[in-house]
């Protein structure tokens, strides 16, 4: 076997033991460690490609082994877990030959784990080689529809019933496929301090505007080699999370302080300190973790001091500031991330229904903490990465409903002209989705205090 391809699947090995070891990012762990080992080229997008796309099918996968196994995966050592997991990758998603793609993770299985497990990894892995994907899902799907599609887009089942809640039965499967695939770069000018078109300048042909935001490029490549974005006059952000905060500052709402009562690490901050200081106004960030308040901080370093937010650490449900006293407020709340999948290949198996309940009464503690926050006339935005109704629709209609000093301000009229991105009873608030808009699945409601 050649050496580059044993540096390649070392390194996916390492990085999916700290994926799966230690909760680690896909994302954040292999970049890492291929600059820590010298791996460039053919190789790192050969560890690339093989760390994520175990990691986005690894529920598919598990099903998978552990029919190939006839044992439950709990019984086995987690190390050989990740082995087998890797070999399947290749074997089921890769254009792996059978006999590489079993041969290698038996010398990587003998090189990591020890010679005594080769054995198994041999015998399971050429039990998976049997099949090819369609027919593995064929065999192991047994509920309806849903199960199976689970198994064949790599979702959980609980999140194929979310979608399946919200979108036509003919878009169902676009939307599971478009959160396998890795988006373009988004960037993000800060405004004030760069335009759009200086960044286009700096890129030179390879980005293009945003159709949702007036301050996004797409582009591809490296960030860290595009100057604006080094200097933090620009920044990585999804053209999604660009929209929806943009979206707060659109209606009247005079002149005051802002709030974002849940910033970190401050995408959206950074941008609304730009914006609010064209309107003459200042930007009150707070944040509940410490080192999440940090990067607020430094998300807008580029700010001259007097335009920077003023970050606070502090327990938004129990707010630090006076209540009625801000013209704009963003609520952009901790959920369970299932609009932003396509993002972090490992996060889909790390989140189940429990999370959803058990975040649904901070969704609404900071959701009434943001309403009374606002000054009269003031508008709210509440902002998820989820369009799980019982983190969006759900937590605003059960808010409303206790109070009578908030209107609906519809989307149509805050942020007219983008197509087929309404949700609510009478569509009057935002979902966007990644196989129709090609941004996250960002949700917003905007409000106003009466
Ligand atoms: C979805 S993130 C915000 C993302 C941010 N707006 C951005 O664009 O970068 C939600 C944040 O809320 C913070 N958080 C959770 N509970 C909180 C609380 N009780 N008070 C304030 N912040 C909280 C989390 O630590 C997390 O950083």
């Amino acid at each position: 076997m050649p050496a580059r391809v044993d540096r390649a699947r070392r390194v996916a090995f390492d990085a999916l033991r700290r994926v799966t070891g230690e909760e680690a990012y896909a994302n954040l762990v292999l970049p890492g460690l291929l600059t820590e080992r010298g791996i460039t080229g053919r190789d790192a997008a050969f560890a690339t490609e093989l760390l994520n796309g175990t990691c986005r099918w690894l529920g598919t996968y598990d099903a998978v082994l552990a029919a190939a196994a006839g044992r439950p995966l709990s019984s086995l050592q987690p190390a050989v877990v990740d082995l087998l997991r890797l070999g399947t990758h290749q074997l089921l998603g890769m254009r792996v030959g059978s006999h590489a793609a079993v041969s290698a993770t038996v010398d990587l299985a003998a090189a990591t784990v020890g010679r005594r497990v080769t054995g198994l990894v041999n015998a399971v892995l050429r039990k998976v080689a049997a099949r090819d994907l369609d027919d593995w899902v064929t065999a192991l799907a047994t509920g309806d529809g849903h199960d199976r599609l689970g198994l064949a887009h790599a979702h959980p089942r609980w999140v194929v019933d979310a979608y399946a809640d919200l979108l036509p039965d003919d878009e169902l499967v676009a939307a599971l496929e478009a959160d396998n695939v890795s988006p373009r770069v988004s960037l993000v000018v800060r405004p004030g301090l760069a335009d759009v078109d200086e960044l286009l300048d700096e890129l030179d042909g390879t980005g293009e505007r945003s159709r949702l935001s007036p301050f996004g490029v797409r582009t591809s490549g490296n960030p860290g080699d595009v100057p604006l974005v080094r200097t933090g006059r620009a920044g990585v952000q999804d053209e999604g999370s660009q929209l929806v905060a943009w979206g707060v500052t659109r209606p009247e709402a005079g002149r005051g302080p802002w709030l974002d009562l849940s910033a970190g690490p401050g995408g959206k901050t950074a941008l609304l300190a730009g914006l609010a200081a064209a309107d003459g106004s200042r930007v009150l960030a707070g944040e509940l973790a410490p080192h999440r308040a940090g990067l607020v901080v430094s998300g807008a370093r580029a700010y001259p001091l007097e335009r920077r937010p003023q970050v606070v650490v502090a327990d938004a449900t129990r707010p630090a500031w006076r209540p009625g006293t801000f013209t704009r407020v963003l609520a952009d709340v901790p959920c369970t991330g299932v609009g932003a999948l396509r993002r972090r290949p490992e996060a889909r198996w790390r989140r189940d229904p429990a999370d959803v309940e058990a975040l649904h009464p901070l969704q609404r503690a900071l959701l009434t903490t943001a309403l009374d926050a606002a000054a009269p006339g003031g508008v709210v935005a509440y902002v998820t990465c989820s369009p799980h109704r019982r983190e969006t629709v759900d937590v605003v209609e059960e808010t409303l409903a206790g109070r009578d000093d908030v209107e609906v301000l519809p989307v149509g009229t805050v942020l007219p002209g983008i197509l087929d991105a309404t949700t609510g009873p009478e569509g009057e608030f935002l979902q966007l989705w990644p196989h129709r808009h090609g941004t996250d699945a960002m949700f917003a409601a905007y409000l106003r205090r009466r």
